[in-house]
């Protein structure tokens, strides 16, 4: 990575810097256990950091004020999620201190890979560690879970069950199998809303939970995980809105991926494989017929020591 590429504005400052990496997630199992009064969706979901990543340059100011820019230019403005939760913080500590924000993405957008809310979490964990802030865990989850159901996810990464409307965390120690080495993304060109996703639920969608149950039971144990216990409730109506996603997945399951998972809300799709050799000619058919594609990794980001499952 060239961090001077990401930091372009920096070049320019004398202000201090602070360099991080905001990771991406699939969901290996998303059980929708049924509607709540607020209107969010009651979950049980087990949901994994993988190797892709966004990345983000914070440059003090002299000016009581907090700018944004992104290589997506459509993001660059006061409604990211980055600028949300530097407000927040700023907000809640009363701090003047000035700032500039340059986010470099590289995780697509509405995908269902939670990039946005992954920013807003290394935002808040930045700040605290570099400005060090007398803030707790709890406060910071507090704050992220006004940003946004998977934010607090984000504040630990790594393998963990997330319940309630996402918010509620539970971290998971895994045996990540190794036939589950390689995990293949695939993006259909099309942006998807998750509110719309979520309103399109009809009540056979909805589970008890018992696929995020298994699959917690089975990560513990030496017995493992399997293809087979991935699960997402929101699957069958988005390949039925959706006629790009269900033609990604068929052109997947044709190249010789062995299963295909929608990842949240969509429309990223994700296979397994234990080896690149197996992975390869699945990527490279799918990149040939034009979809964004990335082979990436299971990972642990804690303590900012990345570990590979
Ligand atoms: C579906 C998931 C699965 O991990 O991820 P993505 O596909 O977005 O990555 C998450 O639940 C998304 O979390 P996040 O993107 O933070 O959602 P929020 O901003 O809180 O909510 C966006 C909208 O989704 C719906 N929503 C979200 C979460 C939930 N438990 N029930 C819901 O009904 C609501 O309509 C809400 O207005
Ligand atoms: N930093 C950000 N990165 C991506 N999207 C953002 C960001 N801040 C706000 N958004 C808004 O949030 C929406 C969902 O973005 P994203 O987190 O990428 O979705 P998903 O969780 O489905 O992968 C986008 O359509 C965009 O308008």
């Amino acid at each position: 990575m060239n961090q001077s590429q990401d930091c372009p504005q920096q070049q320019a400052t004398s202000g201090k810097v602070c360099f991080v990496q905001s990771y991406a997630k699939i969901n290996l199992t998303l059980d929708v256990l049924g509607k709540r009064a607020d209107g969010y969706h009651e979950l049980a979901t087990i949901m994994q950091t993988i190797d892709l990543y966004d990345t983000l340059c914070f440059t003090t100011t002299n000016e009581d004020r907090i700018s944004m820019s992104c290589n997506r230019t459509e993001l660059s403005n006061d409604n990211n999620l980055v600028v949300r939760a530097a407000q927040a913080l700023r907000q809640k500590l009363g701090l003047r201190q000035g700032l500039t924000i340059e986010l470099n993405k590289r995780v697509p957008v509405a995908a269902g890979l939670g990039g946005g809310s992954s920013n807003a979490a290394a935002t808040l964990l930045a700040l605290q560690r570099w400005w060090q802030l007398p803030v707790s865990m709890q406060e910071l989850w507090e704050i992220a879970a006004s940003l946004g159901s998977d934010v607090p996810f984000f504040l630990t990464g790594g393998l963990a069950l997330c319940e309630g409307r996402g918010e509620r965390i539970t971290p998971l120690a895994a045996h990540w199998p190794a036939a589950m080495r390689w995990l293949l993304l695939v993006k259909p060109a099309i942006g998807v809303s998750t509110a719309t996703v979520f309103r399109n639920l009809t009540s056979s969608d909805y589970t008890n939970g018992a696929w995020s149950r298994a699959i917690e039971v089975a990560l513990q144990t030496q017995s493992g995980l399997q293809a087979s216990d991935l699960y997402n409730s929101l699957e069958r109506g988005v390949l039925a809105q959706y006629p790009e996603v269900a033609q990604a997945r068929q052109e997947m399951l044709d190249a010789g991926a062995p299963y295909v998972r929608l990842s949240g809300s969509g429309p990223t799709l994700f296979s397994t494989f234990a080896t690149l050799t197996e992975a390869a000619p699945v990527q490279q058919a799918l990149h040939t017929q034009g979809y964004e594609v990335y082979l990436t990794r299971a990972i642990n980001p804690a303590n900012n020591d990345i570990t590979y499952f």
